[in-house]
């Protein structure tokens, strides 16, 4: 037995003769016309041994691959014993075939694959370690035969063998037989590379379709809802149940797990669908405004009033209005909201008229509104009254299994108001899988968007998602070079001094957030009211 490096050590038993250098130019010319025609290894890999038979005399031609190759851990699933089989063959039976496995290390063919290089056997019946498991010795042809075996690899790792028979002594030197086998070898190598990822694409494609096959048969996508997990279905059922009641809905939940959101939902669920539905963020109203936004004035109410301007409730009448961060309203507008709640009338600020709103509340809190009401900040009749039918939302951390199908549903339409095609690879998933989301959806919605929109790669990996995602690092670094306004919420809210932050950092997130104050709040790790009074104070707001 030889072991072949640059294949000078193979010795020639005679000159070539000019036909199999022809022969040789068929050979590889029609392998190559094949991968111009397809890139499917297995018509390529048939034909190729077929060709090396019929051109060359290299009989019962085979390729062996390694079980389960993990393309991107370079790992076999199973470290411990991998195994090999023949894939494919050219001149074997089903039975040959079928016998074809051989531990990584055992035999020729196994030693090859351990070694990573191309192993000549002169004369197979001199060679104790060559096992006659595929084809039995009886079979072969009586004279002396010799076996080669060329390893195939990707990405530098060896994942494969190509080998073959041959008759010793032939006319032919079997230097040239290994110099050709090692250029199909690398061919062979560079096929199968092509086809993990095209696999790789082609099931974050399948992955894709699959969702939005079942986001289009599901409830929830009349509504934009995306997750399948029994938590979220469980907290839609209720909201679905609820929808045609008049009576208050106070949703609950982390922030970003959804409530406005569910919201909307409850909206386009009811009677009212056709109404307006207005959203209210009661931390982003500074306090002395509250009354006018929401009930309106009456021309001269206050110094400035030169016209009458009407309110969000009446601007909702026979819709639904959405009250979120209700545990941000000031004691003296809950008593007002209470009486509206109660006598379905609104008085604008400086009228004295009752105008009637026919009005769907709906509220939202991430806070605990009970111990509010416990410290005396809300009123405890008014809690009473919005809590009529609560409806918790799950934080992302109790629906894992959604992670996936919300990653490809930002990741989607990220692509698509960007133009651009960049996909996740398996691990990656998994990874995003595994974090534990503190800031839920909208945390996971932004690290999407930043990965799509900073990445230089087709495939976002594993390593990649780590990168972005701040908690995975710990690196400050890593953190300062993302682009002011895409921030994702720090896993615990640290204290920022009032200066935290300069107006164009504000007006930043501000614009990226098409506005919406709480949202440029949190993608900036503050909260609405924190980023407000940081907008007052450096003028960009007025009081
Ligand atoms: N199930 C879901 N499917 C698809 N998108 C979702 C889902 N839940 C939330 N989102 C998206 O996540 C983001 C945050 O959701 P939303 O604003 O409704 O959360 P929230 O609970 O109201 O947050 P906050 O309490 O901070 O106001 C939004 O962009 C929303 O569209």
């Amino acid at each position: 037995m030889s072991v072949v490096k640059n294949g000078s050590n193979a010795r020639s038993e005679e000159p070539s003769a000019p036909p199999w250098r022809e022969q040789e130019r068929l050979l590889l010319g029609e392998v190559m016309r094949l991968v111009g025609r397809s890139l499917a290894p297995d018509m390529v890999f048939r034909e190729m041994l077929h060709l090396m038979s019929e051109l060359l005399g290299l009989n019962r031609g085979r390729i062996v691959l390694i079980d389960a190759f993990d393309a991107e851990t370079k790992q076999t699933k199973n470290t411990s014993a991998p195994i090999s089989r023949i894939r494919f063959a050219y001149g074997l039976t089903k039975a040959e075939i079928a016998r074809g496995t051989y531990f990584v290390g055992e035999g020729i063919t196994g030693a090859a694959l351990a070694i990573g290089q191309s192993i000549i056997v002169q004369d197979i019946d001199a060679e104790p370690r060559f096992l006659s498991r595929s084809v039995k010795r009886a079979n072969l042809p009586q004279e002396t035969v010799a076996f080669i075996v060329v390893p195939i690899q990707t990405n530098r790792r060896t994942v494969g063998v190509l080998a073959a028979h041959r008759i010793r002594q032939r006319n032919r030197s079997l230097n040239d037989d290994v110099a050709v086998m090692k250029i199909l070898a690398t061919l062979a190598g560079q096929l199968l590379q092509l086809q993990s990822l095209v696999e790789e694409k082609t099931k974050a494609l399948q992955d894709k379709n699959e969702l939005l096959a079942r986001a289009l048969e599901s409830a929830a996508a009349r509504y934009g809802i995306v997750g399948t997990s029994p938590a979220l279905l469980q907290a839609l059922e209720e909201l679905e149940r609820v929808a045609q009641a008049t009576a208050s809905v106070l949703l609950l939940g982390e922030s970003g797990t959804g409530k406005e959101l569910f919201a909307r939902a409850l909206h386009l669920s009811s009677l009212r669908r056709d109404a307006p539905f207005i959203k209210v963020n009661c931390a982003a109203i500074p306090e002395t405004l509250f009354e006018s936004e929401l009930f309106g004035h009456e021309k001269g109410a206050f110094t400035g009033a030169m016209k009458s301007r009407i309110g969000l409730f009446e601007q909702a009448d026979h819709g639904t209005i959405f009250l979120d961060e209700i545990g941000e309203m000031p004691l003296a507008m809950q008593t007002k909201l209470l009486r509206t709640l109660q006598e379905g009338t609104i008085v604008r600020l400086g009228g004295d008229r009752e105008i009637k709103v026919d009005i769907r509340v709906v509220t939202a809190t991430n806070r605990d509104l009970s111990f509010e009401v416990d410290r005396g900040t809300f009123r405890r009749d008014l809690y009473y009254r919005l809590n009529v039918i609560p409806i918790r939302l799950p934080s992302l951390l109790q629906r894992k299994q959604d992670i996936r199908p919300l990653s490809l549903h930002f990741l989607n339409r990220v692509n698509q108001a960007n133009n651009r095609n960049v996909n996740l690879s398996p691990q990656a998933l998994d990874e995003l899988e595994a974090y534990a989301w503190p800031g839920n959806i909208r945390e996971l919605a932004n690290v999407i968007e930043r990965m799509v929109l900073l990445t230089d790669h087709a495939v976002i990996s594993k390593a990649e998602v780590e990168r972005f995602i701040p908690a995975f690092t710990n690196s400050t670094e890593k953190i300062e070079s993302i682009p002011a306004g895409l921030s994702t919420m720090p896993v615990v809210r640290e204290y920022l001094p009032s200066h935290s932050h300069d107006a164009l950092t504000l007006q930043q997130a501000l614009a990226m957030h098409n506005g919406n104050q709480s949202r440029a709040a949190y993608s900036l790790g503050l909260t609405p009211r924190q980023f407000v009074y940081r907008l007052r104070k450096l003028g960009i707001m007025k009081n």
